[in-house]
């Protein structure tokens, strides 16, 4: 089974993206929202928040994502700490998600492959780029969120160039239409190539 990413800045239609590969038939797992399922139902990572954050990490025995996000994403080293607790439970539950799927290839939309160093974990990656300005005008619309707090996430991830160079793919979307045939593109590239392999 292959794995492809598919990675991308806040914003830049990761999600919107995956979902045109989804409609093609590619069995596709978001590691952000599975993340966010195990942060809120495992006793472990619960017990690690608290923790770390105090009880405030939970509201309600839900994940008080706010809080949260005012905490991390000023201070890469408490993000450092919260990624060791997360990522490897994210890990292995995709591990066993990936054993159930029979299609050529899956694909793991995550918001952090480069700034980890997870790359080799890949077969393929494809990052998603479009304007900042698109990009916080896109969040600030879904989120009802300000700028200040898009800014502060996008300045803890690679720029869009940085993770370009390490791609296999690129897909800029801007105009939708355009962005399902770089899908469509790709979708069949890959299904070729690992047809070979
Ligand atoms: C901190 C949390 C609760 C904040 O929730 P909130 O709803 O405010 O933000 P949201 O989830 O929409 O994320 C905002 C942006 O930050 C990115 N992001 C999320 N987690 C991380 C992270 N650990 N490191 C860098 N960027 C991240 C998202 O992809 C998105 O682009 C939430 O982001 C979270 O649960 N993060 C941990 C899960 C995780 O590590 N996800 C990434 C898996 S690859
Ligand atoms: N090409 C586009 N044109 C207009 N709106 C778009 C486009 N692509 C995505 N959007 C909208 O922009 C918002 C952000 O897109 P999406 O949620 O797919 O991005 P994301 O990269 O997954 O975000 P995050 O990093 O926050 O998880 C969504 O509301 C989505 O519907």
């Amino acid at each position: 089974m292959k794995i492809v990413g598919l990675t991308g800045g806040i914003g830049s239609g990761k999600t919107t993206v995956a979902k045109m590969f989804q409609d093609l038939g590619v069995p596709l797992y978001i590691a952000d929202e599975r993340a966010k399922i195990l942060m809120n139902t495992s006793k472990d990572i619960k017990k690690q928040l608290i923790t770390l954050f105090g009880d405030e990490a939970y509201n309600d025995k839900q994940l008080n994502r706010p809080f949260l996000a005012s905490k991390i994403f000023k201070n890469p080293d408490l993000l450092k700490q919260m990624n060791a607790i997360v990522h490897p439970k994210v890990g292995d539950d995709f591990t066993q998600w990936k054993g159930q799927q029979t299609a050529p290839y899956v694909l793991k939309e995550a918001a952090i492959i480069f700034e980890n160093d997870l790359a080799s974990h890949y077969d393929f990656i494809i990052t998603v780029v479009a304007d900042l300005d698109q990009r916080l005008a896109r969040v600030m619309k879904r989120d009802s969120t300000t700028e200040d707090k898009i800014m502060a996430i996008v300045n803890n991830q690679l720029t869009d160039d940085e993770k370009a160079k390490q791609s296999d793919f690129v897909i800029t979307n801007h105009d939708l239409d355009q962005t399902k045939d770089q899908v469509l593109i790709i979708h069949q590239h890959l299904l070729q190539t690992f047809a070979k392999n």
